[in-house]
C-alpha cells in the first residue's frame, strides 16, 4: 500500500451506500431476515459479478439491496463502510442513498433514513468522520415517483443536504426531473446529478442548465465537447470521478485509457471516488492507487486531488480550511499515517 496515498486526508463525494454491500454481509442479512438468495456461497456471489455495462451492474445492485430490511440493517451497512473510511483516512464523506429501491418493496423512508443517519452520527462521535447525506432519485422511474419521494423526505430535511439523480442514464435525461429539482431547490436542498457516464456531454450540459447542479457525478464524457470542458474548468464545477467503476462498466476499456489525469491537467476540479466499492473491486484508496500506478500522478497531483475533494464538498468554508490545513501538513511530512 502506498503510504502517501494511505495517509492523505481525503473526502469521498460519490458513494452509494447500497453499493457497499459486501457479499458476506449480503449473506448475513439474508439469514437474519429469513430471505433466500440465489447463491450458494460468498464465492458464488463474487462469481456472478459479470459486469459489462451500467445496466448489468444495476440488476445485481438492486437484487443485492433486497436483503436490507430493518433500520439495524441500514445501520450495519453504513457502519461497515465508515470503518473502511477510518482505515483509509477518509475524513469526510457525502453518501448517496436510494429510498425508492427500498420503498418499492415496503421498507419505509424513516427506516432507511434512521438506520443510515445513526451510523453517520456515531462516526462523528467515535471515528471523527464528518458526513452529509444525499437522496438520489432513480431516473428510470417517473418524475411523479421522484416528487413523491421528495415529499417523504421533507420532515428529515435537517439530515439531508442535497438531492441527486442515479440509475439508468440513457433515455432518462435531466429534463425529465426539472420540476422535481426546482421544488427541491425551493425547499432548500442542494443538487447534484450523475451525468456523462453512459450518456454524453449533452446530459452534462442539461444537468448544469436545467437542474442547477453543484457538481456532476462521473462527467468523464465531457471531453466529447471542448466547449463543455472549457466551461467546467472556468466555473470549477467539480466532477466526482470513479475510475474502477468506469473500467468495470466499460466507460473506458482499461485503467490506462482513463482520462482523469488529462482532466486534472486541463484544470478541472476532479475528485477520486469509489461509487459502489463492493461491486467494483475497491474503496477510495484502491481507486487512487489504480490511477497512480497506471497514470503516474506526481505527489503534488495527488495532493491536488485530495484538496479538490474537500473544496468540492458541501462542508462550510471553515471546515474546508481545517481539512486543507491537514493536507498541507501531510504534504510537509511527506509520509502517511493513521488518523489520530
Ligand atoms: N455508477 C452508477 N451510475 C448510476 N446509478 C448508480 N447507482 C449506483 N451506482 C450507480
Ligand atoms: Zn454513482
Amino acid at each position: 500500500m502506498n503510504q502517501f496515498i494511505y495517509g492523505l486526508p481525503k473526502a469521498e463525494l460519490h458513494l452509494h451506500i447500497e453499493g457497499t454491500l459486501e457479499p458476506q454481509m449480503m449473506f448475513d442479512l439474508a439469514q437474519r431476515n429469513h430471505l433466500s438468495l440465489p447463491f450458494e456461497s460468498v464465492a458464488d456471489v463474487q462469481n456472478s459479478y459479470h459486469l459489462s455495462n451500467l445496466q448489468s451492474f444495476l440488476d445485481l445492485y438492486y437484487q443485492g439491496a433486497q436483503v436490507l430490511c430493518t433500520d439495524q440493517d441500514f445501520y450495519d451497512l453504513t457502519w461497515a463502510y465508515l470503518q473502511k473510511c477510518y482505515q483509509q483516512n477518509v475524513r469526510h464523506t457525502e453518501i448517496f442513498f436510494d429510498p425508492q429501491t427500498h420503498g418499492d418493496r415496503g421498507i419505509d423512508f424513516p427506516v432507511v433514513y434512521h438506520g443510515i443517519q445513526s451510523a453517520l452520527q456515531d462516526a462523528k462521535t467515535y471515528l471523527n468522520i464528518s458526513s452529509h447525506l444525499i437522496l438520489c432519485f432513480l431516473r428510470d422511474l417517473s418524475a411523479e415517483a421522484a416528487m413523491n419521494t421528495l415529499e417523504q423526505a421533507l420532515p428529515y430535511q435537517d439530515g439531508i443536504i442535497a438531492v441527486g439523480l442515479d440509475s439508468a442514464e440513457l433515455h432518462n435525461p435531466p429534463s425529465k426531473f426539472q420540476q422535481v429539482f426546482e421544488r427541491a431547490k425551493s425547499e432548500g436542498f442542494l443538487t447534484v446529478a450523475h451525468g456523462g457516464e453512459e450518456a454524453g456531454a449533452d446530459y452534462i450540459w442539461s444537468a448544469i442548465n436545467l437542474l442547477q447542479v453543484s457538481r456532476i457525478d462521473h462527467g468523464v464524457r465531457c471531453t466529447e465537447d471542448p466547449a463543455l470542458v472549457t466551461y467546467l474548468a472556468q466555473q470549477q464545477i467539480p466532477l466526482t470521478v470513479c475510475p474502477l467503476s468506469n473500467v468495470k462498466l466499460g466507460v473506458f476499456p482499461d485503467i490506462n485509457s482513463h482520462n482523469v489525469k488529462q482532466l486534472l491537467e486541463l484544470g478541472l476540479c476532479v475528485t477520486i471516488n469509489s461509487d459502489d466499492p463492493a461491486y467494483f473491486g475497491g474503496y477510495i484508496n484502491e481507486n487512487y492507487l489504480a490511477v497512480q500506478e497506471a497514470l503516474n500522478f506526481t505527489n503534488s497531483q495527488l495532493i491536488q486531488l485530495a484538496k479538490n475533494s474537500f473544496m468540492a464538498s458541501f462542508l462550510s468554508q471553515a471546515e474546508k480550511d481545517k481539512y486543507l490545513a491537514e493536507i498541507e501538513n501531510h504534504e510537509y511530512n511527506g509520509r502517511g499515517g493513521f488518523p489520530s
